[in-house]
C-alpha cells in the first residue's frame, strides 16, 4: 500500500445518473479534469473516474461511474449500482423531458441500490443557456425537497456549482457512516473481472461479469483506529458470546442471515419473505488459489507418424478422427502396452486415456500369427462401469477397426437381450466391451463364452468399478481368466485406467497387478491419491446457497447462462442426485423454462407459469432405471445438439464423452471423487468449460476439501448476484409479474414470486404434490447414503428437513416413516417432531418449513460408536452402505434381487413393528403377542 493511500479514510462509489445528453459525461469531465468538451454530448461519454478529494481534513478516494451511453439503450445493469453509496440525478433545465423522468431514475435507484438510502444529489445542468431555460430554480429544489436530496443548479461549460455538488454529495456520505463503512467500494468496474480466465460466452458479456463475481471483500480501514473493517452483527456476536445463551444464539443467527442476503439492506421482518428468513447464514469462504499438478494435453507435433503401430491404423486415426497427433498419455502409454507388461495409468479428464488402450490392443491383435479370425474367440475384454460407456468404447473400436474387418468386436451390457448376446457369443467374437456384471453373467450362463485365448483385461475407470460394489465380479472375471490361462501355460496382460486412483485401487493393484507394471502418470505424481489433475481450461466455481433458495437460483442461474450464450451455444450437463430426482425437475424445467403442458385437468399452476424462456431449449434426461434403447438414444442425442440442457445422474459422470458441453451444473454435490469426473465432462481435450456447484451452507467444507486435499481453485459465485438475473434477464418474467396486482421491484420479491408460483405448481393438483413429495423423499434417502468418508461434509442431521421440503415446492413436510433408508433419523430434525406446527417459548407458531436452523452436526463430536472399530460398531449397517447398488441414484446398474430381498425384509420387518406398535396402542400391551 502507497503512503498516499494509506492516509485515505475510505473509497466511496459515486453514480451519475439521467437522461440521455443532459451532459453527465461533461459534469464529470469538469470536476474530474477541470475541462469541457463542445461535443461530449454526442459522444458515447465516459465510463468511469477516479478523484481524490480533501474533506474535513479527512482524504477520499472517489471512483465516479458515469453511465458510458447505455441509458439511452436502457441497458444499466443491477452491477452499476451496486454498492454506491451516493448518486448525481442530472436533468437539464432547459428540457422539460429529462426533468420529468426523474421519477423513474429515482425509482431505479431504489430498487438496485444495495445500500440503504445512498444520498442523492440533483442537479439542474446548462444554467449557462439562460433564454431556453424550461425549468425554474423552484421547480427542482421543490422536487428534491420532495424527495428528501440535495439540490443545485449547474453549468459544466462554466464550471458553475459542479465542485460544490460533488463536494455537497462526499460530505454527507461521510456524515453517513453507515453507509460507508462495512465494505470498500469497488474501485474499478473491472476490479472483479475475471475475464481472462473466463471461457468464451462467459467473456462475451461484461455486465454478466460484473454481476456474477463476487463483491470484494472489507479491506482494512484507518479510521478512528479502528483495526479493521467488521460488520456491526459480528463485533455484537463477539462481545455477547460468552452470555447469550442458545436461543438468543439462534435469534442472532438469523438476524445476520437477514443482513447477509440482502448484502447490507436491512429488512424489517414483516417486509421479507419467508423464502430469505430464517436462512443459514452464508460462510464467507475464500477464493485460494491453489497451485495445481499440471498435466500437458499433448504430446510432440510427429508423434503420430512415429507410432510404430500398423500404418492403417496411423491412417484411421487421421482421416476418421481427424487426429494429427497424439496426447501425452497416448504417447506414453502406447509404447508402454505394447511391450506385454502390465500397464498402470494415471491421466486427467478428457485426455484421449481410450485410444491409449485401444490402439496398442488393435496393433496387437491384427499382428497376432495365424490371423485372428471369428472363431478364435475373446482376446481382448475391456471392463467398464456404465452402459454408455460400453456402447462409447465399442463405437471408438468400431471405427478403428474398419481397416481390419477379420476382428470382432461387441457390446455386452445389461439391458440389451441375453439370449442375442449368447449367439454372437457362440458365432465368435475377439473383443468384448462389458460391464463386470454383464460379464460374470455371462461366464455363469453362457457354455460357448471361452477364455483360453485371452491376452488382454483392460479397467477402465477402475476405481469406479470398486466404488460400485463390482471388486467381487472383477475377482471372479480375474480368477476365470487366471484359470484358463494357466491349463493353457499362458499369460494375459492387464492394463489399467483412472483419472482419479483410489486407495481401494490401490489395494486391487496390489494383489491383482504384476508386481512390475509399468505405471504411467502424467502429472508425475503417481499412488497419490490427492495428486489429481483437472484441466487448465476448466474455470471451477462454487456458490453457497440456503435450502429454501436453491430452486429459484437454479432458474436464475440457468437463465443467466442461456441469456449470456446468445449464439446457442449452452450446453449444460445437470447433474442431480437420483433418478427421481432427475425427473422431478425435468418435467418442472420444461414447464418452467419452456412452457410445456402436462394433460391435468388442474391448470391452476400451469397457467401462471408461462413460460420463461423467448425459444425454448431442448432438454433430454439420462438416468439408470432408463432402458438400454432409452439411454442410448439420449446420449446420441444430446451428442448431436449445440445447445441443450441434459439431468442426468451420476451415470453420465464417468467417462463419457459428450462434445461441446460448456456447462456442468451439479445442482446436488457427490463425492469429491465424482465431482472430479463430474466436471470431466467438460473442457476436453484443451477445449474451454466452466461448472458450477451448489453447496448447502452447512456443506462449505467441502470448498476446503477440493482445495487443500485435491488443489482446485474454485471462485465463489454469490447467489444475490444470480437471483438479480431475475430482474433482467428474461422479459417473459418480468411480463408475467406485470400482470400481477404487486409488480416485484426487487430481485428479492422477483425471487419470492417465482418460488410462490413453484409452490402453486406443485400444490395445483394431487400427483404433481406425490411427485414432488418422493422427489424429496428420494433426495434425504440420498444424503443419508453417503459413505461415512463423507459424512464430515454431508450428514442427514444438518439437513433442515423444513427448508428442504420448500425448495421441492412442498408446503407440508412428508411423512418419512416408510423412507427405511435413512439411518438418522432421530434428533431435533426427526420428521415426526416437526411434523406439526410447533409452539415456541413466546408461545409463537412457528412453520416448520420456515423454522430456524440448529447448530450443524460437527463431525469432531463422534459418538463413542463412531470411534470404535466398524467391525465392533453396532452402529454400522455394512449392507445399507453402498447405495449406488440401488439403481435409483443411477448407478447404471440392474438392481440385484439380493439387495431387493434385503430392502424388503427390512420394510417387512417395520411394517409388523409398526403393526405391533399400533395394537399395542390400541389394545394394550399384554393383549399383543
Ligand atoms: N490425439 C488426439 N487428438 C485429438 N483428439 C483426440 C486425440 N485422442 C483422443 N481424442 C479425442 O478426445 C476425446 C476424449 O477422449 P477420451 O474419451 O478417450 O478421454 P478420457 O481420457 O478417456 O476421458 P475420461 O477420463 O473422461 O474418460 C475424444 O473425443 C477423442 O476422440
Amino acid at each position: 500500500m502507497s503512503s498516499d493511500d494509506a492516509q485515505i479514510l475510505t473509497t466511496l462509489k459515486v453514480l451519475i445518473i439521467g437522461e440521455s445528453g443532459v451532459g453527465k459525461s461533461s459534469l464529470l469531465l469538469r470536476f474530474t479534469d477541470n475541462t469541457f468538451d463542445e461535443d461530449m454530448a454526442a459522444t458515447i461519454g465516459v465510463d468511469f473516474k477516479v478523484k481524490q478529494l480533501e474533506i474535513n481534513d479527512n482524504r477520499v478516494k472517489l471512483a465516479i461511474w458515469d453511465t458510458a451511453g447505455q441509458e439511452r439503450f436502457r441497458t444499466l445493469t443491477p452491477g452499476y449500482y451496486r454498492g454506491a453509496q451516493g448518486a448525481i440525478l442530472v436533468y437539464d433545465v432547459c428540457n422539460r423531458q429529462s426533468f420529468r423522468q426523474l421519477d423513474r431514475w429515482i425509482s431505479e435507484l431504489d430498487t438496485f441500490s444495495t445500500k440503504t438510502d445512498p444520498i442523492k444529489m440533483l442537479v439542474g445542468n446548462k444554467i449557462d443557456q439562460k433564454d431556453s431555460r424550461e425549468i425554474t430554480y423552484d421547480e427542482g429544489d421543490r422536487f428534491a425537497r420532495k424527495h428528501s436530496m440535495l439540490f443545485i443548479e449547474a453549468s459544466a461549460r462554466t464550471c458553475e456549482g459542479v465542485q460544490v455538488a460533488f463536494k455537497e454529495l462526499v460530505e454527507k456520505i461521510i456524515e453517513t457512516p453507515s453507509l460507508w463503512d462495512k465494505t470498500e467500494a469497488s474501485i474499478r468496474p473491472t476490479d472483479n473481472d475475471h475475464s481472462d480466465d473466463a471461457p468464451a460466452g462467459y467473456m462475451e458479456d461484461n455486465n454478466l461479469l460484473l454481476n456474477i463475481t463476487s463483491e470484494p471483500t472489507p479491506t482494512r480501514s484507518k479510521v478512528l483506529g479502528k483495526k479493521s473493517v467488521k460488520r456491526k452483527h459480528d463485533t455484537e456476536d463477539e462481545q455477547d458470546s460468552n452470555v447469550i445463551d442458545s436461543n438468543t444464539k439462534k435469534k442472532k443467527q438469523n438476524e445476520r442471515v437477514k443482513l447477509d442476503l440482502c448484502q447490507g439492506r436491512e429488512m424489517k421482518t414483516s417486509n421479507r419473505s419467508s423464502l430469505f428468513s430464517n436462512n443459514p447464514t452464508i460462510p464467507e469462504i475464500d477464493e485460494k488459489h491453489v497451485e495445481t499438478a499440471n498435466e500437458e494435453i499433448f504430446g510432440s507435433a510427429s508423434s503420430l507418424d512415429k507410432m510404430p503401430v500398423h500404418p492403417h491404423i496411423i491412417g484411421c486415426l487421421k482421416q476418421k478422427f481427424n487426429i494429427n497427433r497424439l496426447t501425452n498419455v497416448q504417447e506414453k502409454s502406447i509404447p508402454a502396452i505394447l511391450t506385454g507388461e502390465d500397464v498402470i495409468i494415471k491421466s486427467q479428464t478428457g485426455s484421449g486415456k481410450t485410444l491409449a488402450y485401444v490402439i496398442p490392443i488393435i496393433h496387437r491383435i491384427q499382428s497376432i500369427e495365424p490371423l485372428v479370425r471369428r472363431e478364435t474367440g475373446p482376446i481382448a475384454i475391456v471392463l467398464v462401469p456404465t452402459k454408455e460407456l460400453v456402447q462409447q468404447t465399442y463405437e471408438v473400436f468400431q471405427k478403428v477397426l474398419t481397416s481390419f474387418v477379420r476382428i470382432v468386436c461387441s457390446p455386452l451390457v445389461g439391458g440389451s437381450n441375453r439370449n442375442h448376446e449368447k449367439k454372437r457369443l457362440r458365432r465368435g467374437l475377439n473383443i468384448l466391451i462389458s460391464t463386470p456384471g454383464r460379464l460374470t453373467d455371462h461366464i455363469e450362463n453362457t457354455q460357448s463364452l471361452s477364455f483360453k485365448n485371452i491376452q488382454f483385461l483392460i479397467f477402465d475407470e477402475a476405481d469406479k468399478m470398486l466404488d460400485m460394489g463390482f471388486a467381487d465380479a472383477i475377482k471372479k472375471i480375474i480368477e476365470t481368466i487366471t484359470k484358463h490361462n494357466d491349463d493353457n501355460d499362458k499369460h494375459f496382460q492387464r492394463v489399467l485406467l483412472s483419472a482419479t486412483p483410489t486407495s481401494a485401487l490401490t489395494n486391487f493393484v496390489d494383489i491383482n497387478l504384476n508386481k512390475k507394471s509399468l505405471h504411467i502418470d502424467i502429472s508425475e505424481e503417481f499412488n497419490d491419491e490427492s495428486a489429481i489433475t483437472v484441466p487448465k481450461t476448466l474455470t471451477q466455481m462454487f456458490m453457497i446457497v440456503p435450502s429454501k433458495l436453491r430452486f429459484v437460483t437454479l432458474i436464475a442461474f440457468l437463465l443467466k447462462i442461456l441469456q449470456a450464450n446468445k449464439k446457442n451455444e449452452a450446453k449444460i450437463l445437470l447433474f442431480l442426485a437420483t433418478n427421481e430426482l432427475v425427473r422431478f425437475h425435468y418435467d418442472l424445467l420444461n414447464t418452467i423454462l419452456n412452457g410445456e403442458k402436462d394433460d391435468d385437468e388442474d391448470e391452476q399452476g400451469d397457467l401462471q407459469f408461462g413460460h420463461l424462456l423467448d425459444q425454448p431449449i431442448k432438454l433430454l434426461k439420462l438416468q439408470g432405471d432408463m432402458t438400454h434403447h432409452e439411454r442410448t438414444s439420449v446420449f446420441n442425442e444430446f451428442g448431436k445438439l449445440t445447445q441443450g440442457i441434459l439431468l442426468c445422474t451420476n451415470v453420465a459422470a464417468r467417462g463419457l464423452d459428450l462434445p461441446s458441453v460448456t456447462w456442468i451444473l451439479q445442482y446436488h454435490p457427490t463425492s469429491p471423487i465424482d465431482y472430479i469426473h463430474r466436471i470431466g465432462r467438460t473442457a476436453r481435450l484443451g477445449s474451454i468449460g466452466c461448472s458450477l456447484i451448489f453447496l448447502l451452507p452447512n456443506e462449505a467444507e467441502y470448498v476446503a476439501t477440493l482445495q487443500d486435499k485435491y488443489k482446485m481453485s474454485l471462485k465463489n459465485i454469490s447467489p444475490d448476484d444470480v437471483l438479480e438475473t431475475l430482474m433482467f434477464s428474461c422479459n417473459k418474467l418480468k411480463q408475467h409479474f406485470e400482470t400481477r396486482t404487486v409488480v416485484p421491484r426487487t430481485a428479492e420479491q422477483c425471487a419470492s414470486s417465482l418460488h410462490h408460483h413453484f409452490e402453486e405448481y406443485v400444490n395445483g393438483s394431487g400427483e404433481r404434490t406425490e411427485e414432488a413429495r418422493q422427489a424429496y423423499l428420494s433426495f434425504i434417502r440420498y444424503y443419508a447414503s453417503f459413505a461415512r468418508e463423507w459424512k464430515y461434509l454431508f450428514h442427514v442431521k444438518n439437513l433442515h428437513r423444513g427448508h428442504v421440503a420448500k425448495s421441492f415446492g412442498l408446503r407440508d413436510l412428508p411423512d418419512e416413516s416408510n423412507n427405511h433408508n435413512i439411518k438418522e433419523r432421530t434428533g431435533t430434525f426427526a420428521s415426526s417432531k416437526i411434523k406439526r406446527k410447533i409452539k415456541s417459548k413466546e408461545d409463537e407458531t412457528i412453520d416448520p418449513l420456515d423454522e430456524p436452523l440448529p447448530e450443524p452436526i460437527k463431525s469432531e463430536t463422534k459418538s463413542i460408536f463412531d470411534r470404535l472399530p466398524l467391525s465392533n460398531n453396532p452402529k454400522f449397517r455394512p449392507r445399507y452402505r453402498n447405495f449406488s447398488h440401488i439403481s435409483e441414484f443411477g448407478s447404471g446398474l440392474e438392481v440385484s434381487t439380493k439387495s431387493h430381498k434385503k430392502k424388503d425384509k427390512v420394510g417387512e420387518f417395520l411394517e409388523k413393528k409398526r403393526e405391533r406398535n399400533t395394537s399395542k396402542r390400541l389394545f394394550g400391551r399384554k393383549n399383543v403377542k
